[in-house]
């Protein structure tokens, strides 16, 4: 029952609260419009590039009525980069979620805490702010926040279709912000936690063909209710990485938060047979406990052990939800580090040892070569912050505001030859999530170019950066908007040839 903690709103607020996740660059943009031709101030858009570069930020359209309320609690507004013939253009939109619509209508903020339907001032059906990766599949976008089912929205206007449910194939209340397309047989793969709503243990893992149906289908039981933000996918495998944040719902109903970091258990990793599994298939490998958001891949060896790949911290890196005593990291303090794991899924020892580091750098957000999912990749790009680049982090404090973690570089490590390299765009500049862009269908892995989001804390505006592969340390061009873009946390790039768009 909703309403134990129904907070009565006062008169709406009109300004944002002065907290850290409202203030200078995270102020809210809340802009909604189209672009054409935007300025290309450093170099040139190489003209074999065709396809639109999709991101969604979280970006609260009206004051929260919670006076701390958390970043990840924003409504999703799309911006789509459409990049063709050497020109940029640009258009954003919100998702029109039940959330959106009816905060609209009221003027003023109806939703309570971050997944704490008992905090809201009204019922909801759908909490979604659809606001933490946008996906295409099968000629739509997916506005994907992992409470809820997806919203659908049209790849062109950025106009919202509605809750997708998939023609009703949908029998779990979640869906993932991170589900996978596998190159090579084109399955969506899919999976929601807390699938049968808030403190179940329950998972739904399930994947849908080229033409729309169902083809796997499992329920599966976690060790633990703990947020399972990402996941992994083998050829024969499905990985659950369980990040150590644990639900609570009596914590709910008395008004707490969702999440509190949980530093006495495992970091706990499910495998699961990728096809035809049952639910009692899953094996629950524990690791030590360690925070393990974003995978960057995970492949089987010859000798079926799996390999899993990704940014390992030993600390709370959601700072913002402390552990039962109130203790969390400071944010400075938090480091991410590429790790592997290297484990046979047919052992009975469930007891894995720490990863393999990888590479002794700050990391987050690692793309692959999307073609290589699934599969042996040596290429990786990712976030990297070094203070040591040359930041200007004192002229930068005034503007930062808090919240999302601050990546100084793009970088780009290579497995094979063991090299890492870098870009760096400015002292007064930070990297947002990247997106790697094939040179071609039939391009050598990670040959083309790496596209992302730069915010420049100087003028307060966004960029898009675009470095060529084969040429790294520079910037091949630079985009300049006459807007300030949130940060935000995902996106995607989609090719011309994948995307049915009137031009
Ligand atoms: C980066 C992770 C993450 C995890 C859960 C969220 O609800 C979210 O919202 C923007 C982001
Ligand atoms: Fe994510």
């Amino acid at each position: 029952m909703a309403g134990h903690f129904r907070s009565q709103p006062p008169t709406a607020a009109q300004a944002y609260p002065d907290r850290p996740q409202f203030s200078g660059f995270m102020k809210p943009c809340r802009f909604e419009g189209e672009l054409q031709n935007l300025e290309v101030t450093t170099g040139k858009i190489p003209l074999e590039i065709d396809g639109t570069f999709y991101r969604v930020m979280p970006d609260p359209q009206l004051p929260p009525f919670i006076e701390d309320d958390v970043w990840f609690n924003g409504d999703g507004n799309i911006s789509a980069f459409r990049i063709r013939s050497g020109r940029c253009h640009f258009k954003q939109r919100y998702v029109r979620t039940e959330k959106f619509v009816r905060e609209r209508q009221a003027q003023r903020a109806l939703i309570g805490r971050y997944r704490n339907k008992y905090t809201d001032a009204v019922e909801f059906k759908i909490r979604s702010t659809a606001n933490t990766n946008i996906v295409y599949f099968n000629g739509r976008l997916l506005a994907c926040k992992e409470d809820s089912p997806p919203y659908a929205v049209n790849a062109e206007t950025l106009e919202t279709i509605g809750l997708e449910d998939f023609d009703g194939q949908l029998p779990s209340l979640t869906f993932t912000a991170h589900p996978k397309l596998d190159p090579v047989t084109k399955e969506f793969i899919c999976f929601g936690y807390e699938a049968k709503g808030d403190g179940t243990p329950d998972i739904y893992y399930f994947s849908i063909g080229p033409d729309g149906k169902f083809l796997e289908s499992v329920w599966l039981v976690a060790p633990v209710v703990a947020m399972i933000h990402d996941f992994a996918v083998t050829e024969n495998w499905i990985i659950f990485p369980i990040i150590p944040l644990t639900a609570d719902v009596e914590r709910m109903k008395n008004g707490g938060e969702h999440w509190q970091w949980t530093p006495d258990i495992p970091f706990y990793i499910g495998v699961l047979p990728r096809h035809g599994a049952k639910g009692e298939d899953v094996k629950w490998f524990r690791a030590p406990n360690a925070f393990a958001g974003h995978t960057a891949n995970a492949f089987e060896k010859p000798d079926g052990s799996i390999v899993f790949e990704l940014p390992v911290s030993q600390d709370n890196v959601f700072f913002w939800w402390p552990d039962k005593d109130g203790k969390a990291p400071i944010p400075q303090d938090i480091r991410n580090e590429l790790s592997r794991f290297t484990f046979d899924p047919r052992s009975t020892d469930l007891d894995l040892s720490p990863p393999e580091l990888l590479l002794a750098e700050d990391v987050e957000f690692p793309r692959i070569d999307d073609r290589y999912l699934a599969a042996p990749h040596s290429q990786v790009f990712l976030l990297t912050m070094d203070p040591k680049l040359g930041t200007d982090f004192a002229a930068m404090a005034p503007v930062m505001g808090g919240g999302s973690p601050p990546y100084n570089a793009l970088g780009n490590y290579d497995h094979r030859t063991k090299t890492f390299r870098r870009y760096f765009p400015g002292t007064m500049h930070l990297f947002l999530e990247p997106v790697f862009i094939p040179r071609s269908q039939d391009a050598a892995e990670g040959d083309g170019w790496v596209l992302g989001l730069v915010n420049n804390y100087s003028n307060m505006l966004s960029e898009l950066h675009i470095v060529d592969t084969t040429d790294f340390e520079k910037p091949c061009a630079i985009v300049s908007l006459p807007v300030r873009l949130r940060p935000g946390l995902h996106g995607n790039w989609v090719d011309a040839q994948d995307l049915a768009l009137a031009d």
